[in-house]
């Protein structure tokens, strides 16, 4: 059978220096570790669609303007994701779980120190050589 291939949406929503993480369940693929929100492109749907989707589904916020910051491709072994990566600047409404996923803001300083899925390690580093 041919592994599973995804093209995933994910926002990095940033505030004051901080940003907005969220974990992912002991269920799902990558369970127990933290991640920017975000999730699967549907059939037929724009990044950016799918990203303003997953963003209110998932942390409960309006995005009003995202920026492309990096797409990375990354084998699991069990599957393949193509993580294509946005930086929200503007959106309204107060981020929080709304599928009961522990969140939290965290400093860019202080990114590194939480446990992500290896595919964000390169993430992590360029938001810490930027910002
Ligand atoms: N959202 C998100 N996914 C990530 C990150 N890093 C990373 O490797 N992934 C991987 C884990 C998953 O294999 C995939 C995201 O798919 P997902 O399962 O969250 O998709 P989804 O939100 O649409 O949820 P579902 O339909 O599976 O319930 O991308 C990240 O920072 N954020
Ligand atoms: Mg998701």
């Amino acid at each position: 059978m041919a592994k599973k291939h995804v093209k995933v949406a994910v926002g990095v929503i940033i505030q004051n220096r901080n940003i907005f993480v969220s974990k992912r369940s002991e269920h799902q693929h990558q369970g127990g570790l933290w991640e920017f929100p975000g999730g699967k492109v549907e059939a037929g749907e724009s990044v950016t669609d799918a990203l303003n989707r997953e963003l209110k589904e998932e942390v409960n916020i309006d995005v009003h303007s995202s920026d492309a910051f990096m797409i990375i491709e990354h084998d699991y072994g069990d599957k393949h994701v193509c993580l294509d990566i946005h930086l929200v600047n503007d959106f309204s409404g107060e981020p929080k779980g709304l599928e009961g996923q522990p969140c939290k803001w965290v400093s860019i300083e202080q990114l590194h120190e939480l446990a992500f899925p290896t595919a964000n390690l390169e993430i992590v580093a360029k938001l810490q050589a930027e910002f």
